[in-house]
């Protein structure tokens, strides 16, 4: 048992500490601490009990007996001993891992006491700090204190866990926390109090001590950690309060886990010469356990004379610290069986002991400070005793301490004994599978995010490739092109190259040929003599050319100045006519369109309706005061000459050209004039202004200048020899003006009243045209086509009649009765009237019959035979209904009389 060594001072040494030179650098420094060998591949290390001691400083009632203190204690913290004086010549001296006086800070007791546990806990192993003494030495205040008024006081407990915090990554690490007290054997959760008898989970397996009853905080940060400590220790007040018993009656402990990641293992690289999944562990996750625990004070332990309740008290108080020194004890020992089970407190520390019926090395053991907090009062009372009882007890060296304490003698002396433990350690390390995966995730979509880059510049790079070579291979064959089409020109260039001298080697073979022949036959003397003669003639007339050039060139110009001079009069005075002729023309167009109401003399020529007539078209000659426009025209006509007024219709000038159109209709509406104006050539003339596309005007008074003329039989032939028909029709179809089209409508009209022309005027298309003008619903035009039809059909009648015609009616072949029939009983009388006299005609040639009839025309007949108010057209159809056989059959059928 390497326990301290007394001699006549008493000395006590720790064998193994002798040549440590400071608590923190005994521990095993971070990457020397592991070995090989330990469960489930976990480095282990070795380690051992650690203890200090620590006064605290004197109160009030203490610092009255300061005088006597002085000289029973003495504290020698450089030499880490603490003195004890038995009398003048004799004391006890101790040695410690840490002597701490009542002037060491917190921050220093943190430093050298807990520090290096906590750091051990942050790399996997498993921790304890404990706290023993009497009630009031200072346990609570060097474990628990929260330094709230003043940070400097921060206990253990709240600095601990300021380590902690520090050394996590929150992304990938975990603290959680738990708090319980245990009381009689009981264990209760501090931080739910009504959980008071949570019992204790050994995984056999592991030999891992887990409390699944107890509250678990997951720590985030320091508040919560201090709010969980608050709400613990209230909890711990509130319950030793209801059991009627002081604080320092139950064991705190403060379970803290650590879940911490390995991220820089060198065998955990995803670098990338091993990105191969294959190579791949799972990231190491080391699991710390942090235990704090405020032991029971130990004061009233020993004290005979307790019962009941503070008996039992007192019994389970015993139990357990006697427990615990003989599992520290054992530990020293190296004995194979620790005796975790005799307390609930062992058994809660049991994963720090290591623990193990079998393989004492297979298991965790655990880093311990013990923190001494010793009362000095009862320190000077043994002190003072001692001298008296010199007492000595199974434990030599360390009964006098553990009378120091009041008597626990097994406890005291195994606590001492605990400095001697040593063990192996082992890291508590497992897979993080979890974070594995999300690593391997992580890199898979990092590949298949860089493979999709890469599928992308792949395709963009064949894309190019593809239109580079498409313009390669488009530019080659434009070449190609090119290359051939200059070889091609260059053979035909060759090609008419060769041809063209060819021919004149030809030419001159010929001509060689024929001189030969010449000579050789003596032929052609004549034709030569003949050339010759031609030649010399044209010889003279150019040199006679010549000679009058010369002539005029030079200065002989007398002649040629008189010439010039009389023509320049000859314009002059042409000119003057021009003038006088366009202000006449002008007048005599304002008068006549005054003389027909247009009130200023614009171009509407809007005709009075109703003055449809079988006749011309009336509008054109003047009624009211004619004679004065007539004269103005006569006049015009006899000063000017006709000729030069056509000659107008042709001006630049569009005014001049309609007043001369204007002049001309009105001169055309004259039948005396009709005849003149066609040898002059003014039908010609009015024919060609329809093609006037652009001025309306001209083709509307135009058209009704060629109305007028095709009033007359003879003037009828020469329009239509003129092409007349075929451009009265082109009109017809593209005018939309009603008064134009009421123009060409009489103006074909007028022709479809000629016999001769029937076949031609309608294989021309003049009866497509009437027809095609009814599109315009102007009753003007529609009375013109009516007549047209009218005319057409009387024609027709007449030519069958006269046994000339044969057949259908040319005008129910081009379509023309359903408009016929529609228009029969019209409300406008002139179209009735022109219609009804239509359909008359056509019923007289019975081959119509059949068509009238299925087209509903004999139900008009039958009308106009009872109802026209003209009695000539109503006898008319009476008696072309009664002379058809067709007719006749069909009103039989039908029950009808006429
Ligand atoms: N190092 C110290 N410096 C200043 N004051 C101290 C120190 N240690 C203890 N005290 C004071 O001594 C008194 C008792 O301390 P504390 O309550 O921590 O003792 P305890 O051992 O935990 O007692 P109990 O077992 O009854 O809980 C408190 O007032 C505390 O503030």
């Amino acid at each position: 048992m390497a326990t301290g060594v007394g001699n006549r001072n008493g000395t006590h040494k720790l064998p193994n500490l002798r040549n440590s030179a400071s608590f923190k650098s005994k521990l095993p420094p971070a990457n020397a601490r592991r070995s090989v060998g330990a469960v489930g591949g976990a480095d282990s290390v070795s380690g051992r009990v650690r203890v200090a001691v620590r006064l605290r400083p004197r109160n009030t009632e203490e610092l009255v007996a300061d005088a006597d203190f002085a000289d029973c204690v003495d504290l020698q913290p450089e030499l880490k001993r603490l003195k004890l004086r038995k009398n003048n010549w004799d004391s006890d001296t101790f040695e410690f891992d840490e002597v701490l006086t009542e002037y060491a800070s917190q921050k220093r007791v943190y430093e050298v006491v807990a520090k290096p546990v906590v750091e051990s806990v942050l790399e996997g192993y498993n921790g304890t700090v404990m706290a023993y003494g009497q009630t009031g030495t200072g346990k609570t205040y060097t474990l628990g204190r929260l330094g709230d008024e003043d940070t400097s006081a921060r206990g253990i407990m709240v600095r601990a866990m300021e380590d902690i915090l520090a050394n996590i990554s929150p992304e990938t690490d975990s603290i959680s926390v738990s708090f319980l007290q245990l009381y009689m054997e009981y264990i209760q959760d501090l931080l739910n109090p009504a959980n008071d008898n949570i019992s204790i989970v050994e995984d056999q397996k592991t030999g891992d001590v887990s409390l699944p009853g107890a509250t678990v905080w997951e720590i985030r940060d320091q508040q919560s950690f201090m709010q969980l400590l608050r709400l613990g220790e209230a909890h711990r007040i509130a319950a030793n309060t209801k059991l009627n018993t002081e604080s320092s009656r139950s064991h705190a402990l403060l379970m803290v886990h650590v879940k911490k990641s390995v991220v820089d293992r060198d065998e955990f690289s995803l670098d990338a010469q091993n990105r191969s999944i294959g190579n791949l562990r799972p990231p190491m996750l080391r699991k710390g356990k942090l235990i704090v625990v405020d032991l029971a004070g130990s004061e009233r332990i020993h004290k005979s004379g307790s019962e009941g309740h503070m008996l039992e008290e007192a019994k389970s108080i015993n139990l357990s610290l006697s427990a615990l020194g003989k599992c520290i004890n054992a530990l020293a020992e190296n004995s194979p069986h620790v005796p975790v089970r005799d307390s609930k407190l062992t058994r809660l520390l049991k994963d720090s002991f290591g623990e193990s019926g079998y393989d004492l090395y297979l298991v965790d053991l655990t880093w311990y400070s013990l923190v001494c907090c010793r009362d000095i009062q009862n320190l000077i009372s043994y002190h003072n005793r001692s001298f008296s009882t010199s007492s000595s007890r199974d434990f030599k060296y360390h009964n006098v301490w553990a009378k120091g304490f009041n008597y626990n003698m097994c406890a005291h002396s195994d606590l001492y004994q605990a400095m001697k433990v040593e063990n192996m350690l082992k890291i508590k390390e497992e897979f993080d599978y979890k974070s594995l995966a999300k690593r391997l995730e992580m890199e898979i979509d990092k590949l298949m995010a860089e493979n999709e880059r890469q599928q992308k510049v792949y395709e963009n790079e064949i894309e190019r490739i593809r239109l580079e070579a498409q313009k390669r291979v488009a530019e080659a064959e434009r070449n190609y092109v090119e290359a051939l089409e200059e070889e091609k020109t260059k053979c035909q260039m060759d090609y008419m190259e060769s041809i063209k001298k060819l021919e004149e080697k030809w030419t001159i073979n010929q001509q060689k040929h024929t001189i030969n022949a010449e000579i050789n036959n003596g032929a052609g003397n004549e034709e030569v003599v003949e050339l010759k003669r031609l030649l010399q003639d044209e010889v003279c007339l150019r040199k006679a050319a010549e000679d009058e050039t010369h002539n005029l060139k030079s200065g002989s110009s007398d002649g040629l100045q008189q010439v010039l001079e009389e023509e320049s009069y000859q314009k002059k005075k042409l000119e003057e006519e021009v003038r006088v002729l366009r202000s006449q023309l002008a007048q005599i167009s304002i008068e006549a369109n005054q003389v027909r109401g247009y009130p200023d003399g614009s171009n509407s020529g809007n005709p009075l309706p109703g003055q449809d007539s079988l006749g011309p078209l009336n509008h054109m000659r003047s009624r009211d005061g004619s004679n004065g426009e007539r004269a103005s025209i006569t006049n015009l006509h006899e000063q000017v000459g006709l000729q030069k007024i056509l000659s107008l219709l042709e001006s630049e000038d569009a005014n001049v050209r309609i007043h001369a159109v204007k002049v001309v209709a009105n001169l055309a509406a004259e039948e005396g004039n009709q005849e003149k104006i066609v040898e002059a050539g003014g039908l010609t003339s009015l024919l060609m202004l329809l093609r006037t596309y652009g001025d309306e005007t001209i083709r509307r008074i135009a058209a009704g200048a060629i109305a007028n003329l095709a009033m007359n039989e003879a003037n009828q032939e020469l329009i239509m020899a003129q092409g007349g028909i075929c451009l009265l029709a082109m009109t017809a179809t593209d005018a939309e003006d009603p008064q134009t089209l009421r123009m060409v409508a009489g103006a074909i009209a007028n022709l479809c009243g000629n016999d001769k022309l029937q076949m031609r005027l309608r294989s021309e298309g003049g009866i497509k045209a009437l027809l095609g003008m009814v599109r315009c619903r102007h009753p003007d035009v529609l009375s013109q086509v009516a007549r047209g039809i009218a005319n057409f059909a009387k024609c027709e009648s007449r030519a069958s009649s006269q046994g000339s015609r044969h057949g259908r009616s040319l005008l129910i072949d081009d379509g023309a009765l359903p408009w016929i029939v529609q228009n029969a009983n019209s409300e406008a009388s002139l179209i009735r009237r022109h219609v009804e006299l239509a359909l008359c005609h056509l019923a007289q040639h019975e081959i119509n019959a059949k068509d009238m009839i299925s087209g509903g025309a004999l139900w008009e007949l039958v009308r106009i035979s009872r109802d026209c108010s003209r009695e000539d057209i109503r006898a008319l159809a009476r008696r072309t209904l009664t002379s058809s056989s067709t007719f006749q059959s069909e009103l039989r059928r039908l029950r009808i009389e006429v």
